[in-house]
């Protein structure tokens, strides 16, 4: 057993963890003088947060969460649903930047450049991610989505074996306590309503009953309820992750409530980064994660701290393939580049990226109207392949796209529709006075995928993120079909009553063009020329450390143990097998949820 003694955030090492000394740094097996925990969990984002609950619950076993931000308590800004933007570029945000990654020869030697993406005019593209207890669930949308059935049946067929729906459903239930509102007849018998994890439907502005009759008059169907066994296809309010007060539901507020801050066996540690996880090997030469090194800073001391039973990273898409390379756990070629000792040569650690590229927000005024208190309230979830709906442009043949869903009744497109004006990821301000909805047309299945290398051996230094975006001509053309379609449903009679859309091709502003572009006469390159503008990312990137039967194509198995490693699972957004269609928290969130249940039954 390790400390016993427990108090809500600890961000002193010296109260959880042992002095780096010369005798430690190259320790092998668990030195006995050092503090240890059963389990340590890296990160304390949506996932981490879940686990150090669930974990914990078992008064036999210790539990150390280390989060690397602050605390949430006192990040007013994080309960506040409309100000989640607020949250952007500042101290509870890793304000990550994509960039290109690409190889070339010079006299036969392998040169890495990196540039600004290629396919988007040579932008970087800003990747907020959470940097507090709660992670990114304490700074998103707060869009609650199980996204499509199917998905998890094709994560199945990819190696995931015991990842199916059916399987799923019961931890998107366990997770979730669903309290009715009176704007939405939901049938709640198809919701948990006895989890930790809050939610609810919020009250709509007028505009978003316009969006759904807009929908109905291009032929897409509403649908009462977007997360059931039914699927997602179709049109519907949001649920969100609210509480009664109509404040954030984060898995921090949920899962580390009073109650669970004070079990004597959890430490919560805020503030501390953890740089490395630590290796002996066994008797039979197989590498075992044996703790962590964690600092306050860059230049500061360093801690180490025992794990007795294992490491559970979840440190998200980015932080945890970086720290597995840091870590010596990776491809080889690429960890040797910066001599990182190998522990593990896992070459699809930092593959397989995938990101949901937006066409950028594309705000169409109001000629009046009101604002409203709440970000996106409206899920528009189609087939590009729906011969019912009009993607392409009048009398022109339909541009060849690849199917990517899991199944025929899972979506590869989303319509966003926001209630008021946001540009820039809300960071630049639209023109005073002006007050407008925002469109976005999503890609939720896309061919293009990037990668994640190291820029440097140290965790401290943000990785590179190649997100590869556009590089594959099917995502071009599905993009180009989905911005159309989302022109014609703000053209619709619902809304063009209400909307302020002009009656031109051409670009009209900086802010409102395309969004009162024609869709039958606006031309193909026009809207892409728009997107590699405007485009940026819709937030959810995933599978960088996938999870899968084959080493050699991902990089945990289907119980989430690193393969080739003892004692160290990956338990975040980054395991996923597959992009899912949709919004994923509550898909993490129903991951750890079943992680920890795997954990607490081999107990
Ligand atoms: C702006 C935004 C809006 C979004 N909107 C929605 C939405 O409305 N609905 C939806 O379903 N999804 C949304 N998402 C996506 C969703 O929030 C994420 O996919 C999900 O929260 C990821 O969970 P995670 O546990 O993988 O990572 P995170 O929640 O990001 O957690 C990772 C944690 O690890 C910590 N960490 C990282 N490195 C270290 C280290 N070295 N040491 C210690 N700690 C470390 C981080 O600080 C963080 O707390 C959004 C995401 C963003 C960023």
């Amino acid at each position: 057993m390790g400390n016993s003694s427990s108090k809500p955030f600890v961000s002193d090492p010296t109260k959880f963890a042992t002095p780096k000394t010369a005798s430690t740094l190259h320790a092998g097996d668990l030195d006995p003088n050092w503090n240890s925990y059963d389990y340590i969990i890296v990160g304390g984002g949506t996932a981490g947060c879940v686990l150090a609950s669930r974990l914990s619950e078992n008064p036999d076993v210790t539990v150390l969460l280390i989060e690397a931000g602050a605390r949430n308590d006192d990040v007013l800004f994080s309960r506040i649903p409309l100000a989640f933007s607020r949250m952007f570029r500042g101290p509870y945000d890793w304000q990550y930047e994509t960039t290109w990654i690409y190889i070339e020869f010079f006299r036969s030697r392998e040169l890495t450049f990196c540039s600004p993406q290629k396919s988007l005019q040579g932008r970087s593209i800003y990747w907020p991610r959470g940097k507090l207890l709660g992670g990114s669930s304490s700074i998103n949308l707060m869009i609650y989505h199980h996204c499509a059935p199917e998905d998890f049946d094709a994560w199945v067929r990819q190696g995931a074996h015991g990842w199916g729906y059916e399987t799923m459903r019961k931890y998107f239930n366990k997770a979730e306590r669903y309290i009715p509102h009176s704007s939405h007849d939901l049938d709640p018998s198809l919701h948990g309503t006895s989890g930790p994890w809050i939610t609810s439907h919020v009250p709509c502005a007028p505009i978003s009953d316009r969006i759904l009759e807009a929908c109905d008059e291009v032929g897409i169907s509403q649908i009462k309820d977007l997360n059931t066994s039914e699927g997602t296809l179709g049109a519907s309010r949001f649920v969100a992750f609210v509480d009664e007060k109509h404040e954030r539901s984060s898995t921090a507020t949920a899962y580390l409530d009073e109650k669970v801050l004070k079990r004597p066996n959890l430490m919560v540690v805020v503030s501390v980064v953890t740089e490395k996880v630590l290796f002996s090997s066994d008797a039979d030469g197989m590498p075992r994660a044996i703790g962590v090194q964690v600092s306050t800073s860059k230049s500061g001391p360093s801690f180490v701290v025992g794990a007795n039973k294992e490491v559970i990273l979840c440190a998200g898409t980015v932080a945890s393939p970086q720290l597995l390379m840091v870590s010596g756990v990776g491809p080889a070629g690429h960890l040797s580049k910066f001599d990182i000792p190998i522990v593990c040569d896992l070459p699809a650690v930092g593959k397989n990226l995938l990101d949901h590229f937006t066409s950028g927000s594309m705000a169409i005024p109001f000629e009046t109207g009101p604002m409203c208190s709440l970000a996106c309230q409206i899920g528009i979830f189609v087939r590009s392949d729906d011969h019912q709906l009009h993607f392409n442009q009048e009398g022109s043949a339909a541009l060849p796209t690849s199917d990517m869903t899991s199944g025929t009744r899972a979506p590869d497109v989303e319509l966003a529709v926001f209630p008021f004006t946001v540009i820039n990821s809300g960071l630049t301000q639209p023109p005073r006075g002006t007050s407008g909805i925002t469109a976005g047309a999503i890609l939720l299945k896309p061919c293009s995928k990037g990668k994640i290398e190291l820029k440097s051996s140290s965790i401290w230094d943000h990785p590179l993120i190649d997100a590869n975006y556009l590089s594959h001509q099917s995502d071009v053309n599905m993009m180009i079909k989905a911005t159309r379609l989302l022109l014609r449903v703000a053209r619709t009679k619902s809304l063009s009553t209400w909307l302020d859309v002009k009656n031109s091709a051409e670009p009209t502003g900086d802010f409102f063009w395309p969004g009162d572009a024609d869709p039958d006469t606006v031309s193909d390159d026009n809207l892409i020329a728009w997107m590699r503008q405007h485009g940026q990312s819709a937030w959810h990137p995933t599978s960088s450390a996938k999870m899968g039967c084959s080493p050699s194509d991902s990089v945990v198995d289907p119980q989430l143990r690193v393969h080739g490693i003892r004692a160290l699972r990956v338990v975040d957004a980054s395991v996923f097998p597959d992009q899912v269609s949709g919004h994923c928290c509550a898909v993490v969130v129903a991951v750890a949820e079943r992680a920890a249940d795997l954990i607490n039954s081999a107990e």
